[in-house]
């Protein structure tokens, strides 16, 4: 009796999605083309944002969108590695206003609508980088 009460309870946590709750939000998003199509939709988005593609205007786009795959990757813990600057290192003396770290992330909220990245899953991926924005603006 005890047997077939744990089976069945294994059976339910499987349907309710319990074994999902063990993957890396990396693997949530489905892997690395998921991560890809977030960050191309990402540039295209402060391409076409007057403020804050004012930042970016001299930067090198290439290297751009292959350090921040990387970056992404790693911190929803994919099997990456990091090969760019710090996040201190890159964002100091380009003094990011509140408002505009605030409105690049409305930018990826966009990127990732479009990306048909799921709300709940969108708020673990924005809780990975909210930490950040202390190495981020005001530097
Ligand atoms: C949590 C938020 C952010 C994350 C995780 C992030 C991450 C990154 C990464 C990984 C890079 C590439 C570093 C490298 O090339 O070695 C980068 C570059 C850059 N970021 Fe951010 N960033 C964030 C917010 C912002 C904001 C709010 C702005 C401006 C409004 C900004 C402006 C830039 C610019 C202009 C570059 C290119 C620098 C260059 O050309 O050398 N970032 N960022």
């Amino acid at each position: 009796m005890k047997q077939v009460n744990l089976f069945a309870l294994f059976v339910v946590c499987v349907l309710s999605g319990c074994a999902t709750t063990q993957q890396s939000v990396y693997q949530q998003l489905g892997g690395q083309a998921k991560v890809a199509q977030i960050v191309d939709n990402f540039i295209y988005q402060i391409e076409f944002n007057a403020e804050i593609f004012e930042y970016f205007k001299d930067s090198n786009v290439q290297r751009f969108r292959e350090k921040l795959n990387e970056h992404i990757c790693v911190h929803t813990g994919g099997p990456c590695q990091y090969t760019g600057d710090s996040m201190e290192d890159v964002h100091t003396g380009m003094h990011i206003t509140e408002a505009h770290f605030n409105l690049t992330v409305d930018l990826l909220i966009n990127a990732m609508n479009d990306a048909n990245v799921p709300h709940p899953l969108q708020n673990k991926v924005l809780a990975v980088f909210a930490p950040m924005r202390d190495e981020i603006y005001q530097r």
